[in-house]
């Protein structure tokens, strides 16, 4: 559906957990944060109600995050269920890959389309300090067995941290031009932990300077219902992508909402503003109240972010809204 400014609203990221096997430095406080209780996290048939009603308003594609929606159990059956709704065309997720070395054929069979996953650095000490722990080689295993396993396009999520991925980024195009996968550098957005960090963030334009590319061919090739820019060099088998949030926002273009994986719709990211739909799934609400409460959240959504005025943030850091 519409929304007061005249844009199509028909895509739906939902997170199903707060809940993560990794601490990445921009996203959560390195003591980690109280997970939501969890008598107030969406159940999955709540989820599925939820996208059904969601289709009767337009709404088509879905994305699956969170925290890392790999850890969730009973992901595969309930993905399964998800892609089996009418009118869901697109099923996708994002995930920092840790388990997609087990678990990427299983997503496969369960009807998801494709994978965008994060990997901010190759290098096994950086990705340690980055992620607090993590083991990039499960990271960059679970990148190529997605591709084995037929989800396509894969889509590798970089953002870029002042003095700490810099030097690196030009070595991230050899997986782009040698391999059918699409490496997005995305520009440091503050929230949550990094909105302190305001120094570490790195335009779109210096990082194209950075990357040393001649010449930036655009393509329209790459399927995706994201603000990402895609360019593809003539000798690369996957592309090369910018998210700009911050530099040069794309919120005229926005085409989502976000549902909390407690239950709330957030109809924009860098917007505090919340409308709940768990106490409705549980007090009796018909569908068609629920789909009242849906349809508002899409009619209220902001014209655009202000990420530089905190206040508006609120109190919620990226793995709790779903980034
Ligand atoms: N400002 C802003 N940034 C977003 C929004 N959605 C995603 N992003 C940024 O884009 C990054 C990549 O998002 P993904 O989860 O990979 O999804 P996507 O880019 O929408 O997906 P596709 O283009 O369909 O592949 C996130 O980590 C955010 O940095 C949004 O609604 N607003
Ligand atoms: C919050 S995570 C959730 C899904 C999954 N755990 C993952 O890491 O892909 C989604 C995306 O948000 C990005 N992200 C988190 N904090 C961010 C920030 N402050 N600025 C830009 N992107 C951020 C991550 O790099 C990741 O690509
Ligand atoms: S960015 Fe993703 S993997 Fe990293 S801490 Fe946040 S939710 Fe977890
Ligand atoms: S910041 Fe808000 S309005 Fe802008 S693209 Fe993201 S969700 Fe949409």
């Amino acid at each position: 559906m519409q929304d007061q400014f005249r844009r199509q609203i028909n895509y739906l990221r939902i997170s199903i957990t707060d809940r993560c096997n990794l601490r990445c430095k921009y996203c959560m406080p390195s003591e980690g944060v109280a997970w939501m209780p969890h008598e107030n996290i969406l159940s999955y048939e709540e989820i599925l109600r939820i996208m059904r009603i969601s289709t009767q308003l337009g709404f088509h594609r879905f994305r699956i995050t969170g925290g890392e929606p790999l850890v969730r159990k009973g992901i595969l059956e309930f993905l399964g269920k998800g892609a089996q709704i009418p009118g869901v065309d697109d099923l996708m997720l994002t995930t920092n890959g840790l388990l997609l070395p087990e678990m990427a054929f299983g997503l496969k069979a369960a009807g998801v389309q494709r994978v965008n996953i994060s990997l901010d650095t190759m290098n096994p000490e950086r990705f340690a300090e980055i992620t607090r722990g993590g083991d990039v080689s499960k990271v960059i295993q679970g990148i190529f067995r997605s591709l084995e396993a037929g989800l396509n396009p894969v889509k590798v999520n970089v953002v870029v941290v002042r003095d700490f991925n810099t030097q690196e980024l030009p070595g991230f195009l050899t997986l782009a031009k040698q391999y059918p996968i699409h490496i997005r550098f995305i520009e440091l957005m503050p929230i949550g932990t990094s909105s302190e960090r305001r120094s570490d963030f790195v335009s779109i334009q210096e990082m194209k300077e950075l990357l040393g590319v001649k010449q930036y061919i655009p393509t329209k090739e790459v399927p995706g219902g994201g603000p990402a820019e895609y360019f593809r060099p003539d000798d690369y088998k996957g592309s090369i992508g910018f998210i700009s949030a911050l530099s040069r926002h794309f919120c005229n273009t926005c085409n989502r909402i976000r549902l909390t994986p407690d239950g709330k719709l957030r109809p924009c990211l860098h917007n505090e503003r919340e409308i709940d739909l768990l106490e409705g799934l549980r007090n009796g609400s018909s569908d068609q109240e629920l789909l009242d409460i849906f349809a508002q959240a899409v009619w209220y959504k902001p014209a655009e972010h202000r990420m530089n005025e905190e206040a508006l943030q609120g109190h919620r850091i990226m793995s709790q809204i779903g980034g």
